[in-house]
C-alpha cells in the first residue's frame, strides 16, 4: 500500500479495510475506483453509495499536499459511469497561492481527465468554498449535482449555489466534461501529441485560448493536463494544475517532473505559458517547451 494511506486506511471501519485491502495493495492503484469495484465494495460493507462515499474521505484527503495550510480536504467525485474518482487539495510553496488546487477541482478534473462523461454526486469532508461552487457550476451536470458533506443531507449545487451565475449567462452551450475534439495539430514527440490531445480535450468556450500540458516524469510516464475555463474567468483552472492533479492521483511528485509541453492555439487571446513556466520552477523544472497548434 502507498504509504500516504496507511494512517487513514487504519482508521477505517474493519469491514471496510477487509474489502479495500486488495485494492490498495495494488502498487498501481490510482485513487479511482471502478463501477465494478464500486459495486463490489457496497455488497461487502452493506454500505450505501452516500455512505460508503464518507467513509472513504479519509483515503481521498490523504492524498492531500497541503505543505501551507496543513489543512487537508478530500474529495470523491462520483460519475453516471458508476466510477468513482479521489481528488485532495494542493498547495505549492514558492508559488503564488492562486496557483492552489482545491479538493473538489482535483476530483472533478480527475474524474474528466479519465473520460467520465458527467457526474451525479460529489462527497467532500468541508463544506465547498464559494470558488469551487462557481467551478461546479460550469459542469455538463449543471446544478444538479448533489453534494453530499459528513453529518449534513445531501443537497444540490442549486441549493449551494443559489442565484447562480454560469455559461447559460455568456450564452455558452458546451460545459465542462462535454466531449470536445477542437481539432488541432501540431508536429512533434510522444510528449508534444499529448499536450496536443489534452488541448484538443480542453474547454476554453469563452477565449478558444485552448490549452493542454503534458508531463515526462523521471520514470519516463506522461500524465496530461486540460484547460477549464470557468463563466466568471477567476475560478478557471490552468492546464497544468489539471496534469499535477493526475500525477498526484497516481501517487507522483511534482520533483519528478522532467520536462514539459505547453500546447496553446495560434493567436490565442490568452496564454498560459509564463504561468505554467513560473510554477514549473518552483518544482525545479525548467524544461518547458511552448508549442503552437494549427488547424488540420
Ligand atoms: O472548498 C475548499 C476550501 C478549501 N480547500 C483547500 C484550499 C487550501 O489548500 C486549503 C485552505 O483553504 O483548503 C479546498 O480544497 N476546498
Ligand atoms: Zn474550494
Amino acid at each position: 500500500m502507498q504509504s500516504r494511506f496507511l494512517s487513514a486506511f487504519e482508521a477505517l471501519p474493519s469491514t471496510l479495510q477487509t474489502a479495500l485491502a486488495p485494492l490498495l495493495d495494488d502498487p498501481d492503484f490510482e485513487a479511482r475506483l471502478s463501477a465494478s469495484q464500486v459495486a463490489a465494495l457496497q455488497q461487502q460493507t452493506q454500505m450505501d453509495a452516500d455512505t460508503l462515499a464518507l467513509a472513504l474521505l479519509p483515503l481521498a484527503a490523504a492524498c492531500a499536499v497541503a505543505t501551507v495550510s496543513h489543512f487537508n480536504v478530500g474529495a470523491i467525485a462520483r460519475g453516471v459511469s458508476g466510477a468513482w474518482y479521489f481528488g485532495a487539495n494542493m498547495e505549492f510553496v514558492g508559488a503564488p497561492l492562486q496557483q492552489t488546487v482545491h479538493a473538489e477541482q482535483s476530483a472533478i478534473t480527475h474524474a474528466w481527465l479519465c473520460g467520465e462523461p458527467q457526474l451525479e454526486s460529489i462527497t467532500v469532508n468541508y463544506t465547498p468554498c464559494g470558488h469551487c461552487r462557481q467551478f461546479m457550476n460550469e459542469l455538463n451536470s449543471g446544478t444538479a449535482i448533489r453534494i453530499s458533506l459528513p453529518q449534513r443531507a445531501v443537497s444540490t449545487l442549486a441549493d449551494y449555489l443559489p442565484d447562480a451565475f454560469g455559461p447559460r449567462d455568456l450564452d455558452i452551450s458546451t460545459f465542462l466534461m462535454d466531449h470536445v475534439d477542437h481539432g488541432y495539430v501540431a508536429a512533434g514527440d510522444e510528449l508534444v501529441q499529448a499536450a496536443v490531445a489534452a488541448a484538443n480535450a480542453s474547454h476554453a468556450p469563452y477565449s478558444q485560448s485552448h490549452a493542454g500540458v503534458a508531463l515526462l516524469t523521471v520514470s519516463g510516464s506522461i500524465v496530461t493536463g486540460r484547460y477549464a475555463e470557468n463563466a466568471a474567468f477567476n475560478p478557471s483552472f490552468p492546464p497544468l494544475q489539471a496534469a499535477l492533479v493526475r500525477l498526484n492521483m497516481q501517487g507522483g511528485d511534482v520533483r519528478q517532473i522532467k520536462r514539459a509541453v505547453l500546447a496553446e492555439a495560434e493567436n490565442a487571446t490568452l496564454s498560459q505559458f509564463a504561468a505554467t513556466q513560473a510554477t514549473l520552477q518552483t518544482f525545479g523544472c525548467s524544461e518547458l517547451l511552448h508549442v503552437t497548434l494549427n488547424k488540420a
